[in-house]
């Protein structure tokens, strides 16, 4: 990460830019942002580079070193962690799992998903997910390819993709150079557009205006291996010992059991992030199940995940996230507190997705490698209804 190199060229670059738009900036009024709210900011300055003392690392060596018994807690880069045993074993060894005591119903499974996965999720996220019927961000705007926008970037032969703002009597448009200029007649070619998908739907369809599913549309398929991920982590996990002693109100006793045998995601979101994007605080909300565990995937290059509590006000916990870690958000306090993501790492792209030659069936790995250099993959998945419960239609198990 050259940025953080005072001598490197990046550095400088990073902070010639910075001086010249703090020039024409008021001062910013710290006093007035909340804690989500200025971690955001300090998170997402391109200068000074961010300080990552405090941002919880479990692959760092620290994290690595420290060998503990299940259900020990301790400190990682000033964040109290608890240990979790699971059973499970990883790519890199024994299944590892954490808990942060401060976000109750929160948990980390580091390097969960092996290299090998990592790249097949990749894979089906750009090639076989982010197309017809599944809704993307582009599909309000274009008029996408029926082979989908991957393959079309890939096919050399894929003729221009039009905005759905293109006028059918475009032979007197062209005629105004004026007009031709404007971006909503453009065509773009499938290559000038990858860049800009931000998110593909999953199961349920999820109405970004409303904020609200819409199941008027129908339930879409959640993939196969995608479920059968967020399962094994949710199973791989003893809820009991990460909701511990606080469990007043017995709502873990009554709940954490049936996780292992109800849980069944039906919705969720492809995330594509290149490295200046961000996600804004916000909190997931449109759930039935309001408790049932949401189930992240990070693929390619690592990112900044901050979550904080029920309100902005609170001081938000600053998490590494890399490829093939896994988070958990279960509970009532998790599921119901501000996250966001102020920051990928550019160059953090891990070594394996540099395949030598093309082999373990991996067509073109090419075109994915050079694509997942300046890009972060996020899979969120949920689960809407409780098992078996269908909006308007009960189905028997
Ligand atoms: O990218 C991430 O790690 C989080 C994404 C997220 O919070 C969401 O899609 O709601
Ligand atoms: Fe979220």
């Amino acid at each position: 990460m050259d940025i953080y190199d005072p001598s490197s060229a990046a550095y400088k670059k990073a902070r010639r830019q910075y001086l010249k738009t703090t020039k024409s900036r008021t001062k910013d009024l710290d006093a007035e942002w909340t804690p989500f709210r200025a971690a955001e900011k300090r998170y997402k300055a391109r200068f000074p580079p961010p300080d990552l003392s405090h941002v919880l690392d479990l692959s760092s060596a620290t994290c690595d070193a420290v060998t503990l018994a299940s259900g020990q807690s301790f400190y990682c880069n000033g964040v109290e962690i608890k240990f979790l045993d699971t059973n499970e074993s990883t790519s890199s060894g024994v299944g590892k799992a954490f808990a942060v005591p401060h976000v109750p119903g929160l948990v980390i499974l580091p390097s969960f998903v092996s290299p090998q996965d990592q790249r097949r999720l990749v894979q089906w996220a750009l090639r076989d997910h982010a197309r017809h019927p599944n809704e993307t961000n582009l599909d309000a705007h274009y008029i996408l390819p029926n082979e989908g926008l991957w393959n079309a970037h890939l096919n050399s032969d894929a003729p221009l993709i039009r905005t759905r703002a293109y006028p059918e009597f475009r032979c007197c448009i062209h005629r105004s150079l004026r007009l031709r200029r404007l971006r909503l007649f453009r065509q773009l070619s499938p290559t000038a557009l990858i860049s800009r998908l931000r998110w593909a739907n999953i199961g349920w369809s999820y109405h970004w205006g409303s904020k609200q599913y819409d199941f008027t549309k129908g339930k879409g398929r959640v993939d196969n291996e995608i479920g059968a991920i967020c399962k094994r982590a949710v199973s791989a996990v003893n809820w009991k010992e990460v909701f511990g002693q606080s469990d007043e109100e017995g709502w873990v006793d009554e709940h954490w059991r049936s996780w292992h045998e109800t849980y069944e995601p039906d919705a969720g979101i492809v995330n594509y992030y290149q490295i200046k994007d961000t996600l804004m605080a916000h909190v997931d909300r449109s759930e039935v199940c309001a408790t049932s565990p949401l189930v992240s995937i990070s693929l390619g290059n690592a990112a900044i995940f901050l979550i904080g509590g029920l309100t902005r006000d609170v001081e938000p916990t600053a998490i590494l996230l890399r490829s093939g870690d896994v988070v958990i958000m279960s509970g009532p306090a998790c599921r119901r507190a501000y996250h966001g993501v102020p920051r990928i790492l550019e160059d953090t792209l891990p070594d394996h997705f540099s395949l030598k030659s093309d082999g373990e069936g991996f067509s073109s790995w090419t075109s994915y490698e050079l694509y997942m250099r300046t890009t972060r993959i996020n899979i969120n998945v949920r689960q809407v209804f409780p098992k078996g419960f269908d909006p308007g239609l009960q189905v028997e198990n």
